[in-house]
């Protein structure tokens, strides 16, 4: 038998509470997340998915509590935690004057304080489906395909912490089968992803868990 001190999650939230306009979303919401899980926050609308997603991404205080990314407060770690996490929000985040190409060009730089290659980024347009569209500036492409090119960042080597808030909207269903294999697969490799959506998925990872906002709620 071992006596070893168990592992730190890579993520993990201690007390959590989140308030907001006066009222108590969650408190007291305990989670931790290691290589290979995949979580999905669920819960009806307003209950508080897109907050605590926020939460864990470091995009805006706890009102109690604490995130912790590898045992320490995530304002301790905002260097770690850029090198470490993808977020896609609820919004496609694309900037309708640029093309898919540009568009991947500087989110894939501001994400990994690198540059990412032309060749990489059309790679990951044509895994979206999205080849013959790289050179088009957004605005003229449908909601999904905006979608598609917000998720082919998923596609470009990307950290290892994925939070995406409703990552299926505006797919069609053949897109949204490939996005959750993609998921699942990232965290068969050591991925982690956490995200809302309100449609059942039919591809999980092994350590698939939920987590119901509504369930929760007071
Ligand atoms: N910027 C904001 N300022 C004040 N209150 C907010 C803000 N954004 C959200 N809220 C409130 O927080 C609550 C939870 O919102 P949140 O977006 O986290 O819910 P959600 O579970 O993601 O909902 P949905 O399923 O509709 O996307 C709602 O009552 C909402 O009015």
């Amino acid at each position: 038998m071992s006596d070893s001190a168990p592992p730190i999650p890579f993520l993990a939230t201690v007390g959590l509470a989140c308030e907001r306009d006066r009222r108590l979303l969650f408190d007291q919401l305990e989670l931790h997340l290691q290589p290979g899980d995949m979580l999905q926050v669920a819960g009806p609308n307003g209950s508080g998915k897109t907050s605590l997603l926020r939460l864990l991404a470091g995009l805006m205080p706890p009102t109690e509590g604490s995130v912790l990314l590898a045992g320490k407060p995530l304002a301790a770690q905002r260097t770690e935690l850029a090198r470490s996490l993808l977020w896609i929000g609820h919004a496609a985040g694309i900037k309708g004057l640029l093309s898919a190409e540009e568009n991947l060009a500087w989110l894939g730089a501001l994400n990994r304080c690198g540059s990412t290659s032309r060749e990489a980024i059309w790679t990951a347009l044509a895994e979206v489906g999205l080849r013959g569209f790289e050179d088009v500036p957004c605005h003229t492409l449908s909601a999904g395909q905006q979608r598609r090119v917000a998720l082919a960042r998923l596609y470009l080597a990307p950290p290892p912490l994925w939070i995406l808030d409703e990552p299926f909207t505006a797919l069609d269903k053949a897109g949204v089968a490939q996005v959750e294999i993609h998921l699942a697969r990232h965290c068969e490799q050591g991925g982690m992803v956490v995200f809302t959506t309100h449609h059942s998925l039919t591809e999980k990872a092994r350590n698939f868990r939920e987590l119901d906002l509504g369930l929760r709620a007071a």
